[in-house]
């Protein structure tokens, strides 16, 4: 198996929305690589197209033209289903409102996704309830999130993004609407999915608090990588567990 294998790469891909004179071209040609053990942080100005981005790496969209592969599978001609069953598989998401179900427990939040994948309603309240006592919410598995502070929901939203175990973690604003103290938390959290579990991490973010806790950060301006800042070393691949 090649280094590239287990990593997530873009090669040259573009996206336009719409059409004739409603298209806007999104993301113009970028190719990067982000791999096992690293936190990779996407930045740039509103528009420049880092959500689009985010959703290739995510096999939310194809690009138009260019090539995606996630972990050695590529998602170019891939319907709908196969794509969901690639980031099922593949990928956790976390997003900047979190997006949790308001009538359900946050330990049953988190199962959602097991559900999603068939597994039994008991191991995937354990795994749930494990995942949210790591994250330091053990006590509050059986409140619902309008009974947790907005760096809870965070943290619950990361363990169900983590439910189903994927090799690639991808978060859009994930700070955006915490405090200081709630997003050293979650950031934390997932520089040590990087950090001390091989996982590939990809952020976007404006937050300039992030700047420095990622390992490497690639700016985007109108749909073009147009800087990369290496901030640590990052691990080989070869060297994760
Ligand atoms: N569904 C869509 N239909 C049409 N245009 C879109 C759509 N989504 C995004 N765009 C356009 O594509 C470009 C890139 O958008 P994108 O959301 O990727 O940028 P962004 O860098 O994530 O912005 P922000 O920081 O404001 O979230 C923008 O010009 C945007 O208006």
């Amino acid at each position: 198996m090649s280094a590239n294998d287990q990593a997530l790469v873009v090669e040259d891909a573009a996206l336009t929305y719409g059409s004739g004179e409603a298209a806007t071209p999104a993301l113009r040609g970028v190719s990067l690589t982000a791999r096992p053990g690293e936190v990779l942080l996407i930045r740039g100005p509103s528009g420049s197209g880092k959500t689009t981005l985010l959703q290739l790496m995510g096999a939310l969209k194809t690009p138009d033209r260019g090539r995606v592969s996630i972990c050695g599978t590529s998602t170019t001609g891939l319907g709908q289903r196969q794509l969901q069953a690639i980031r099922l598989r593949r990928i956790g998401f976390v997003f900047q409102f979190f997006n949790l179900f308001p009538t359900l427990s946050a330990w049953e939040n988190v199962a959602l996704p097991l559900d999603l994948v068939g597994r039994d309603r008991r191991s995937a309240e354990r795994r749930a309830r494990a995942l949210l006592a790591d994250l330091g919410l053990a006590d509050r598995a059986d409140h619902r999130p309008g009974e947790l502070s907005g760096g809870q929901r965070q943290r619950v939203a990361v363990a169900r993004a983590l439910a189903h175990d994927p090799q690639v973690i991808l978060a859009d604003e994930p700070t955006a609407a915490l405090d200081g103290a709630s997003g050293l938390v979650v950031v934390e959290t997932l520089r040590s999915l990087a950090h001390r579990e091989g996982r590939i991490v990809v952020l976007v973010s404006h937050d300039a608090r992030l700047a420095d806790k990622a390992d490497r950060e690639i700016t985007v301006e109108d749909g073009r990588i147009v800087a990369e800042q290496r901030k640590r070393a990052s691990m080989p691949a070869g060297d994760i567990a």
